[in-house]
């Protein structure tokens, strides 16, 4: 039953090991040093425009959860935080909420929570391709009044979740481009923890799609969460899911790809996240913002204290890596110097991406 596996999803998320299969590659990633900054640390601008409205800082929390009772209670921690701190939030996949009304509230609760912040609906891709259209869609936007709507691609996890869809056909791409031009509010899409390359963002782009949630290995693997479950329930595909739970795109490489394929897309870099410095790379490197959902998830089980703490705390470090790199707001951070190498380098060798042509996106020149 699907309140069953949204409960299940978070309990994995929060207790058992499904993360650190494979690096980000951030590693691979070097902010330069500047010892002499040109400016006071508080001077330093983080405020950004995010889906026409203004946001404190670069940072989105990406969609987890939703459901019943208790899944909306994690939703309104968040939600109120972020409203706060004048932050953005997704929701988790409104898909149960699309079949059962019982469900709704614990979306709707977001919007209540967090009347001016921006807000991210989100259904399946799989679901287009087994009748949901234009209604559904609208109809998630609407249930919480949302600036956005997320369509995740998650082919991995439903190949290797016990109850999976892993229908992905071409008319899914047909789709949307009609919905697109009538939904009213754009569309992301959004990985989910294994990332989106150079051919996936073009298909995108061919179709008018310009927002991407890359949302790469690195963090959370969702191949490895529908393992878990396929181990508790002795599914067969388990060992196969082990044998997958790496599979995909280091964030730091998907987020190359898609400003790679797409120059002008705006790009949530997301995927293993988990601190100020790593947001900082990943806009240095090409996102526009950067995107966090574990370590959200986590804290906010703790409480409204814990979840506010956390983030005081990561946009310190965002701050200092700008600092130090002499950066005194996003667009800045956007152009500092960076050395791109090892696995990250060869990467980019491997796939054809020369280091001059990325400068030149990377900075959006
Ligand atoms: C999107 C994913 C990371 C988590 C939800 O996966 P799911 O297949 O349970 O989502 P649906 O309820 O939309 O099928
Ligand atoms: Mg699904």
């Amino acid at each position: 039953m699907i309140t069953n596996r949204k409960l299940e999803h978070v309990e994995i998320c929060l207790y058992e090991d499904i993360e650190g299969y494979i690096p980000t590659l951030f590693d691979d990633v070097v902010l330069i040093h500047q010892a002499m900054p040109c400016l006071s640390f508080n001077e330093i601008n983080t405020n950004v425009k995010f889906l026409n409205k203004e946001i404190s800082a670069p940072l989105m929390v990406t969609g987890m959860t939703g459901g019943n009772e208790a899944l909306g209670k994690i939703n309104a921690t968040i939600a109120e935080v972020i409203e706060e701190l004048r932050l953005a939030m997704g929701v988790g996949s409104q898909r149960i909420a699309i079949e059962r009304a019982d469900a709704r509230e614990s979306f709707k609760i977001v919007r209540k929570k967090a009347p001016t912040s921006p807000i991210i609906a989100n259904i399946g891709a799989p679901q287009l391709a087994k009748g949901y259209g234009l209604k559904e869609l609208k109809e998630a936007v609407s249930m919480i009044e949302a600036d956005a709507i997320a369509v995740h691609l998650n082919p991995a996890q439903e190949l290797f979740q016990p109850e999976g869809e892993p229908e992905y056909p071409s008319d899914i791409l047909i789709k949307l481009r009609d919905i697109s031009k009538e939904l009213g509010v754009p569309i992301i899409i959004k990985e989910t923890g294994t990332g989106i390359s150079m051919e996936t963002a073009t298909k995108f782009k061919e179709i008018g799609i310009k927002y991407f949630d890359v949302s790469g290995q690195g963090g959370t693997s969702w191949i490895a969460v529908e393992m878990v479950r396929d181990k508790r329930k002795n599914n067969w595909k388990k060992e196969s899911a082990e044998l997958f739970a790496g599979w995909g795109i280091p964030t730091a490489a998907s987020i190359i790809e898609t400003r790679f394929a797409v120059p002008d897309a705006f790009i949530i870099g997301s995927g293993g996240i988990r601190n100020g410095l790593q947001i900082a790379k990943a806009i240095a490197l090409g996102a526009d913002i950067a995107g966090m959902a574990s370590p959200v998830l986590k804290k906010a089980v703790e409480g409204k204290e814990s979840l506010v703490s956390f983030f005081n705390k990561v946009i310190f470090e965002l701050k200092a890596a700008m600092m130090l790199t002499g950066a005194k707001n996003v667009e800045e951070l956007k152009r500092v110097p960076v050395v791109i190498w090892k696995e990250l380098r060869e990467w980019m060798e491997s796939r054809g991406i020369s280091l001059s042509t990325y400068e030149k996106l990377r900075k959006r020149e």
